[in-house]
């Protein structure tokens, strides 16, 4: 079945839209943030305060689980929704990305990637074809193409060369998935930072046809302003009537920027990577809880947030949870920060619904102005 994908109201004053998705596991209503569970976990993070929190749909890497436990595996034990007892809708990236972040020595031809294991080094390789399977495998409601995640800076062949293979692979992406179990299947658009190569990758992407449109090869070390130029001319070259998802953003600026001109999903490690940091985000910008001066304040993280830890915790015992390297301390952190994610789309929702999204805008920023408090 094709996602059908409810476009409920589109902002007078921008792009901005809200939306409501199918999937085979439950409705997402989006905007949405997606938490990243890498391993079939999102770190520190028990699936039910998962739910607690608002998360609705939570992403699973395709070259993690691939290489441990194996996606073999994780079907034999009746997929990774019940691996992992999260009964909502789960997205899996195709593993393009990973195997160029993470993979060792790797060679790229026509068939695919081959590279070396980062666990083992054992020689392993990612089809199209392969990396449909152990999406399926997995029992993915939302499968990502197999494509190249063009590094940043590339010269302009590299990208046009590049970015022609991804298209025949997500052809073929599209030949080898079946779709009698429910799942979706989302292209994703590459070119470089170069306007014509972006609105041709989208062309020949609905060419071929896709029930999602993502916007991938960003938040690679790209100025800020270069990846809203990038999302500026290639959203509106997508269907209106199918979800538009960008992968890897980005901070909470990103997001806002991103639904303003018309994104309807993301994903990003930020929160939950920044949380083991002790980074963690509040709506008047970022702290850094290792920080002395936190060390006799019994405020909580940030005073507008409802939070299970803001609730129960001060910044002088989350401190002490991080010098002292206690787990407790990255489950907390990623509570709260993947809270302020989940909340702020929840609130960007809201403010969409109420037909004031200029107005929460314009505060979102405002609030940042007055700084750490
Ligand atoms: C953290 N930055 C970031 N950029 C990404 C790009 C892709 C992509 O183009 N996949 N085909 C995926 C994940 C990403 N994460
Ligand atoms: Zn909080």
């Amino acid at each position: 079945m094709t996602i059908p994908f409810d476009l409920i109201t589109t902002d007078p004053n921008s792009s901005a839209r809200r939306g409501r998705l199918h999937t085979a596991h439950g409705v997402v209503e989006t905007p949405v943030f997606m938490p990243v569970g890498t391993q079939g976990t999102v770190k520190g993070m028990l699936p039910e305060s998962l739910h607690d929190l608002g998360a609705q749909i939570i992403l699973g890497n395709t070259y993690h689980l691939f290489l441990r436990p194996g996606h073999d595996l994780v079907k034999k034990m009746g997929g990774l929704h019940r691996f992992m007892n999260w009964s909502g809708p789960i997205l899996t990236d195709s593993g393009g990305f990973q195997v160029f972040s993470l993979g060792k020595l790797r060679k790229i031809d026509e068939e695919g990637v081959r590279f070396q294991s980062h666990l083992d080094g054992a020689h392993q390789i990612l089809t199209p074809e392969s990396s449909i399977e152990i999406q399926q495998a997995l029992g993915s409601d939302i499968i990502m193409v197999f494509d190249e995640c063009i590094p940043y800076p590339a010269t302009r062949d590299y990208v046009i060369d590049s970015t022609e293979r991804s298209m025949r692979w997500a052809k073929r992406c599209k030949q080898a998935h079946n779709r009698q179990d429910g799942s979706a299947l989302f292209g994703i658009v590459q070119g470089g930072m170069h306007e014509d190569l972006r609105r041709k990758s989208a062309h020949d992407l609905m060419e071929i046809g896709f029930d999602g449109y993502a916007i991938g090869g960003l938040s690679v070390g790209e100025e800020a302003e270069v990846m809203y130029e990038v999302m500026d001319y290639t959203l509106p070259e997508l269907p209106a009537d199918r979800p538009r998802y960008v992968m890897g953003v980005g901070t909470p600026e990103n997001l806002i920027e991103g639904v303003r001109r018309g994104v309807d999903m993301f994903d990003c490690v930020m929160p939950t990577r920044n949380a083991r940091n002790g980074v963690l985000f509040t709506s008047f910008g970022k702290i850094s809880i290792k920080q002395a001066q936190y060390r006799e304040d019994e405020r909580p993280i940030d005073p507008d947030c409802d939070c299970y830890v803001c609730r129960h915790y001060s910044r002088a015992y989350l401190r002490h949870l991080y010098q002292s390297n206690e787990i407790l301390s990255s489950m907390l952190n990623t509570m709260h920060n993947l809270h302020y994610y989940v909340q702020l789309m929840a609130q960007v929702r809201q403010a969409l619904d109420e037909g004031n999204f200029a107005t929460f805008y314009k505060e979102f920023y405002q609030r940042r102005q007055s700084g750490v408090v």
